[in-house]
Parts: structure tokens; C-alpha cells; sequence
């Protein structure tokens, strides 16, 4: 297995210009290819992630062009209709891939099978798959009941009545119905029984829902309502922001390591939720500035130690994990039970990592309390368990004075293939 060790960097400044969101990537990729018209899609995402989706779009017989050795696409729009009937899709681990992808073509008329990575098939699906069945969809479990892999059949979906979806898992259930259903072409209600987790993520699915011609009617975050008639319609062009994601592990690093660190890509005027994550930093004592398309973290001294609940941002969650262990107390981070059906059981392996680093873990259900050791454990070797952030968040562990060894750093791919040569661009200017 490959190893990273990462030696320790007394101070860290500089701008990073950020890669694509996956989010909006995926998002818009899936939305292009549904569309009337053609899509120049701009700064698309490099990543597995994305490729995914690319290559599942590429064999439902979309055609999606890349121009020059660019990040921009062009997709052409089907219309509303896959036009190939059956297909055989893996989408390795990418939930912004398989949610969506499911609920699109559970109203296609064809015969599909998805699957993905071994941890795919153990991520979640039963919440999603009980919504589309309660409809009239045809799909059934090809391993275990509730999980992936999934084969889907032609069915009459009955889109009059009220769909209901469990949010408390993932709201990526939520957005995949709300991208899906709009193709009825008839007025579609959603209402999420429960609670609803993750909801920053709703918004960004809404947001480019209506820049490709669609409107949702909601009240609060419980009843969705897509009025009938309407049909996706290309905006000519779509620009995916930065990755507010990705950017939580510069803004880290300046916070950690003296700053100032600027990120590039994404500001007041970015439509995720994670830019939110700037935020929590600020409450720990860190100076954030802002522009509209920019981040800018400054260490002000020792960090505070928090108390926070992280629903709303907990891919970004991870990073202050990490940024608890320099700050002069017990830091704890609540609301964060999606973490166990993500990449990994993120609780319980942020929990082992941590602690060969010698911090002292609680880890409850939803919930994890992070007491820094009074000296951190040097050269820890740090296992990733296939997860792009535990790789890139535990990397911030040499900004803290001991040498880091980071397992299977490839494993970053997932999202940000070239993370760790964009991390060693911020220059080492000690003072
Ligand atoms: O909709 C999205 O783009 C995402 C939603 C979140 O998942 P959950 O809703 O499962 O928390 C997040 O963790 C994931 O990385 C991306
Ligand atoms: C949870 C994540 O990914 P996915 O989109 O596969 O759910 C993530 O990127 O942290």
C-alpha cells in the first residue's frame, strides 16, 4: 500500500484557485443530458466522482463532448428520454451518481441494473427505492434488501398522488425525486416524513432545477410540490463554482498554520451550503474575510474550542474535527449521524485516527467530543478506509507540528485527485 508522510509546516500562506463542486457537477451533468438543447458546461469537476456519471450518461446514449483538453463540456439534451432502453451502469461510490441516476431512469421505460464499489453496496438506498416503488416504480434489490446493487424494469408511475421520502439518512433521496419527477410531466407532491438532514444540499438541487426552466413550490422543508407542465430546458451555459467541500481543508490550513490562505471559487455568492463551514471557523476564532467568489482564513492565536451541531455542512464537519485538536479544550461535533453510511463509518474511523494521534475520543451515535493530547503523537500512521476526506482532512495534522503518515492517499480521486500537490503549492514562508 502507498504512504504519504507529511512533514510538519510551521507556516502556511497563499491562494488556491479550487476545483470543481461535485456537487453542482453531477447535478448539472444529469440535468444537461435531461434537457431540451444544448449545455456548455464550464470548470467541470475532474474527479472518479464525476467520471462516473460521465460514463453512465455516455452509455444511456447522451453525448457529451469534451472541448480540448479543457474542463468544459457540451452536453447535448435528450429531450426528457434516455434513448437506450437497457444498460449495465457501475457508479463506484459516487451517491451523486446512483440517487439521481435511479430515480431518472425508474421513469425511463427500460431495463437498467446499477452498482457500484463494494461500500456502495452497503451505503443506504431503501428510503429512495421505497419512494419510487410507493409511485409505481419497478425496482428490485439485487443483494441485500435496502442496498444496492438495484435492477429497474418498465412500470406506469402514478405521480397524481403524494410521494412520501424519509429524509433522516440522506437527503441525496430528496434531490434524486425532485430531479426525477419533473419528467412525469405531471404535478408531483413531496413530502419528507420526518426530519430532513443535510438540507444546504436541497437548496443547490433546487437552485439548478430552475436555472434549466423547472420551479418547485415548498413549504418549509416538508411538502415539495412540482407543478405540472413544465420540462427542463437548457440555460445555454452552466459555470460549476469551486468546491466549497474542498476549499474546508485551505481554510483549515490557514487557520492552523498562520494563513492568511485565500481559496478561489467560491464566496457570497456560492449557492453551497458548505461555504457555511467559514462560519465554524470564525467561531473558533479564525478571521475570514469574503468576496463575492473568494475565502480568505487568518490564524488569530490558539482556537476555541465548540460546541456545535454540523447537520447542515457534514462533509466540511470532518475538517473541524481536525481543527479541534488545536484548540484549547473539548471540542464536540453533533448531528452528524450521516457519517456512518458515507465513505466509511466516518464516526468510528475519525475516532480510531484520532486517537493513534493521542487525543481522547468520545464517540456517541451522532456525535463525537475531540480533547486534543498536550503533544500529538508523531509520525501516526493514518489508515484512510478508501475515504477521499479522512485522507485530506488528516493531512492538516503536519500543519500541527508532527510529521503525519497518510495511508493510501490515492484515495483522494474520489473528489480531488490532485489534492496533495495543490496542498504543497501553499508556500512555507516561516516568519
Ligand atoms: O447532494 C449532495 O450533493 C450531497 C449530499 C450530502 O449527502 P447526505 O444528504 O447523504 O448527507 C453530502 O454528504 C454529499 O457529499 C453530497
Ligand atoms: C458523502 C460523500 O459523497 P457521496 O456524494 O458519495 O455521498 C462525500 O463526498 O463526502
Amino acid at each position: 500500500m502507498e504512504q504519504l508522510r507529511l512533514t510538519p509546516t510551521p507556516h502556511l500562506a497563499g491562494t488556491i484557485k479550487l476545483p470543481g463542486s461535485k456537487s453542482i457537477s453531477n447535478r448539472t451533468l444529469l440535468l444537461a443530458a435531461l434537457s431540451s438543447g444544448t449545455t456548455l458546461v464550464r470548470d467541470l469537476l475532474d474527479s472518479d466522482d464525476i467520471r462516473h456519471m460521465l460514463a453512465a450518461l455516455g452509455l444511456l446514449g447522451v453525448s457529451v463532448e469534451q472541448l480540448g483538453n479543457s474542463r468544459d463540456f457540451r452536453v447535448q439534451g435528450v429531450g426528457g428520454e434516455f434513448p437506450v432502453k437497457s444498460a449495465d451502469l457501475f457508479l463506484g461510490n459516487a451517491g451523486t451518481a446512483f440517487r439521481p441516476l435511479t430515480a431518472a431512469l425508474a421513469l425511463m421505460q427500460g431495463h437498467y441494473q446499477l452498482s457500484g464499489v463494494a461500500r456502495m453496496h452497503e451505503r443506504p438506498i431503501g428510503d429512495l427505492v421505497d419512494a419510487l416503488r410507493a409511485a409505481g416504480a419497478q425496482i428490485s434489490y439485487q443483494g441485500n434488501p435496502g442496498y444496492p446493487p438495484l435492477a429497474i424494469s418498465p412500470s406506469n408511475l402514478r405521480a397524481g398522488e403524494v410521494i412520501p421520502v424519509k429524509g433522516n439518512v440522506s437527503s441525496q433521496f430528496l434531490t434524486a425525486l425532485l430531479m426525477a419527477l419533473p419528467l412525469t410531466g405531471e404535478t408531483v407532491t413531496i413530502e419528507v416524513v420526518g426530519e430532513l438532514i443535510s438540507k444546504p444540499y436541497i437548496e443547490i438541487t433546487l437552485n439548478l432545477m430552475s436555472r434549466f426552466g423547472v420551479r418547485v413550490e415548498r413549504q418549509g422543508w416538508q411538502r415539495f410540490v412540482i407543478p405540472g407542465g413544465q420540462h427542463y430546458i437548457s440555460p445555454g451555459e452552466v459555470h460549476v463554482e469551486g468546491d466549497a467541500s474542498s476549499a474546508s481543508y485551505f481554510l483549515a490550513a490557514g487557520a492552523l498554520a498562520g494563513g492568511p490562505v485565500r481559496v478561489e471559487g467560491v464566496g457570497n455568492n456560492s449557492i453551497q451550503g458548505d461555504v457555511k463551514f467559514a462560519d465554524t471557523l470564525r467561531q473558533m476564532g479564525v478571521a475570514i474575510t469574503m468576496g463575492d467568489n473568494w475565502i480568505e482564513a487568518t490564524a488569530t492565536g490558539k482556537l476555541k474550542a465548540i460546541d456545535v451541531d454540523l447537520n447542515h455542512i457534514p462533509d466540511a464537519a470532518m475538517t473541524i474535527a481536525i481543527a479541534a485538536l488545536a484548540a484549547d479544550g473539548t471540542t464536540t461535533l453533533r448531528n452528524i449521524e450521516s457519517w456512518r453510511v458515507k465513505e466509511t463509518d466516518r464516526l468510528s474511523a475519525m475516532a480510531t485516527e484520532l486517537r493513534k494521534l493521542g487525543a481522547t475520543v468520545e464517540e456517541g451515535q451522532d456525535y463525537i467530543r475531540i480533547t486534543p493530547p498536550a503533544s500529538l503523537t508523531a509520525d501516526a500512521e493514518i489508515d484512510t478506509y478508501d475515504d477521499h476526506r479522512m485522507a485530506m482532512c488528516f493531512s492538516l495534522v503536519s500543519l500541527l507540528g508532527a510529521p503525519v503518515i497518510i495511508n493510501d492517499p490515492k484515495c483522494v480521486a474520489k473528489t480531488f485527485p490532485d489534492y496533495f500537490s495543490v496542498l504543497a503549492t501553499l508556500a512555507d514562508n516561516t516568519r
